[in-house]
């Protein structure tokens, strides 16, 4: 496919905002793709390179260039440079990388350069595309769009299913079946205000304790057992004695939900820095693992002995699961089976106060007869926390002074906007550690796209969780809010930045 047709595509998705017209688009684009143009067409339209990070900014840009007049570049050889580029290190680099990139850009049109220019520097704005675009895919294959969504779902990737499907047609979905081994991504949950709304919300409900750990899916099959992250990542060989742990369950086959965390010798949660540490640490592992030991704790079952459970009602995947996992290693729950009982209400909201002083973060209400929609933020699961949080994406970040001067200290926050670009809601430097400043002057180095001496802009790619008291008017930022008290809590690089909150929900905060 020549890189024309995608940059045209993508410009007129991102100009148009009716849905139906976007999936017409993306579908007739589809139809002429090639399935091994696939890894290459579907990230570039979501704005995304292949390679992940190249570290290509407006610097290594270079000054425009004049453009082709005719369109000549097909994407996977747009691709190929791309990767040649990337490889290039050492010294003397950088020269030979933007001498490459401004042959590349040479070789383009006016709108081939616009597009490449964007897709490097992370500007390719594109809202939430990936339920758009395995609708189109439905329509180029001809496959009905709920078999699509579901294929999408259980491989955790809408780029594999439309491999697959532009290649063999439509039979190519049932492959994508929930099997133990191939992790999907978990289901996810949104925010109530309290336990008294989202009992309203949800009617028949478990109110659970929310453990601030790491989500970890385990998949066993006989003595085989993996440990999935949250973004599917392999973490098996890091966590010894959670393998060790569900080889003593009384199943075979299951792929189990649940939450990875290190606790005190008192029970109580130890400091979330501690597992993140433990459960991202390659390194010594049987060292690591005696001086900070994790236990599993796991809140739902979504296969069992060769069964998918997804559909069925939670009621019958927790029983499943309490067929098979021994009490202390299930979190803790209260059933609210009649919300409209003042008894039951008084018992929910006590629950919430004993979780948190048994120093857990909050709790997750979730509708009994609700199936396990993974990979989406189902309206089924609500957390209750006390602390009100955001996943904001860092857009720039300031020189600092003092004991913080040569670190990059005080951040530009935004929350994702309707059209896929940041608003910016406010900065903050507060509750940085000293580890945290010198990994973020590092990291916001490479993602720098400009430095006046005091501001660093930089490619929206990184998301951090920021907790505050609450929302402020503001005639300062362009959402006529911004937060009081902003201080970081941790970076979330577990998160990619499509998955950052929104601007429409940090409004819906307003009270
Ligand atoms: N009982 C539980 N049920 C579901 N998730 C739980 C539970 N206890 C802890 N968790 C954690 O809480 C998260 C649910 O909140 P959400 O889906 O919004 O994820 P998140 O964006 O990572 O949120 P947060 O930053 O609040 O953990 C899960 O991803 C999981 O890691």
């Amino acid at each position: 496919m020549l890189l024309a047709r995608l940059a045209r595509v993508s410009l007129e998705v991102a100009a148009t905002s009716a849905r139906s017209r976007k999936v017409a688009l993306l579908a007739d684009l589809f139809r002429d793709t090639a399935p091994q143009d696939v890894p290459i067409v579907i990230p570039y339209l979501s704005g995304r390179l292949p390679q992940g990070r190249l570290g290509i900014g407006w610097s290594t840009l270079g000054d425009p260039v004049p453009p082709a007049a005719e369109p000549s570049l097909a994407v996977a050889e747009v691709n190929a440079e791309l990767t040649a580029v990337g490889a290039m290190s050492g010294a003397g680099s950088q020269a030979g990388r933007r001498a490459r990139l401004q042959r590349l850009l040479g070789a383009a049109t006016a709108d081939e350069q616009r597009f490449l220019r964007a897709l490097l520097t992370g500007e390719v704005r594109q809202g939430a595309l990936d339920a758009v675009a395995a609708d189109a895919l439905a329509r180029a294959a001809g496959a009905p769009p709920e078999d699509v969504r579901r294929a999408v779902m259980l491989a955790g990737s809408l780029q594999a299913v439309a491999r697959e499907l532009l290649a063999r047609g439509p039979e190519a979905l049932g492959a994508f079946r929930l099997t133990v081994g191939r992790p999907v991504l978990p289901m996810l949950a949104h925010t109530a205000g309290s336990v008294i709304e989202a009992l309203g919300k949800l009617g028949p409900c478990v109110v659970e304790e929310k453990l601030d750990g790491i989500r970890v899916q385990v998949h066993r099959d006989g003595d085989e057992v993996r440990l999935y992250t949250r973004t599917l990542d392999d973490i098996t060989g890091r966590l010894p004695e959670i393998a060790a742990a569900v080889r003593d369950f009384p199943g075979e086959r299951f792929i189990l939900d649940g939450e990875v965390i290190a606790l005190g010798a008192d029970g109580r949660p130890r400091p979330f820095q501690e597992t993140a540490a433990r459960v991202g640490s390659r390194r010594d592992v049987a060292g690591a693992a005696a001086t900070v030991p994790v236990v599993p704790v796991f809140f739902d079952a979504l296969s069992v002995d060769g069964r998918d459970l997804l559909d069925l009602p939670f009621t019958e995947r927790h029983a499943a699961l309490a067929g098979l996992v021994p009490e202390r290693m299930r979190v803790r729950r209260v059933l609210a089976a009649d919300p409209a009982d003042a008894g039951t209400r008084e018992a929910a909201d006590a629950f919430l106060a004993t979780t948190l002083a048994l120093g857990h973060e909050g709790v997750v209400i979730k509708k009994l007869d609700a199936p396990y929609s993974a990979g989406r933020r189902g309206a089924s699961w609500l957390k209750v926390k006390p602390v009100h949080t955001l996943d904001l994406v860092v857009l720039a970040a300031e020189w600092g002074h003092g004991r913080r001067s040569g670190k990059l200290s005080n951040l530009h926050l935004g929350a994702r906007g309707p059209d896929g670009s940041y608003v910016m809601l406010g900065k903050t430097f507060k509750g940085l550690t000293d580890t945290m400043l010198a990994w973020q002057t590092e990291r916001l180095g490479e993602l720098s796209t400009g430095d006046d001496g005091h501001v660093v802009t930089v490619r929206p790619e990184l998301v951090v969780e920021i907790a505050y008291d609450g929302l402020q008017r503001s005639t300062r930022y362009p959402a006529g809010v911004t937060l009081r008290f902003a201080r970081v809590l941790r970076y979330r690089e577990d998160k990619r930045p499509q998955e950052a909150d929104t601007v429409e929900t940090v409004l819906s905060r307003r009270t």
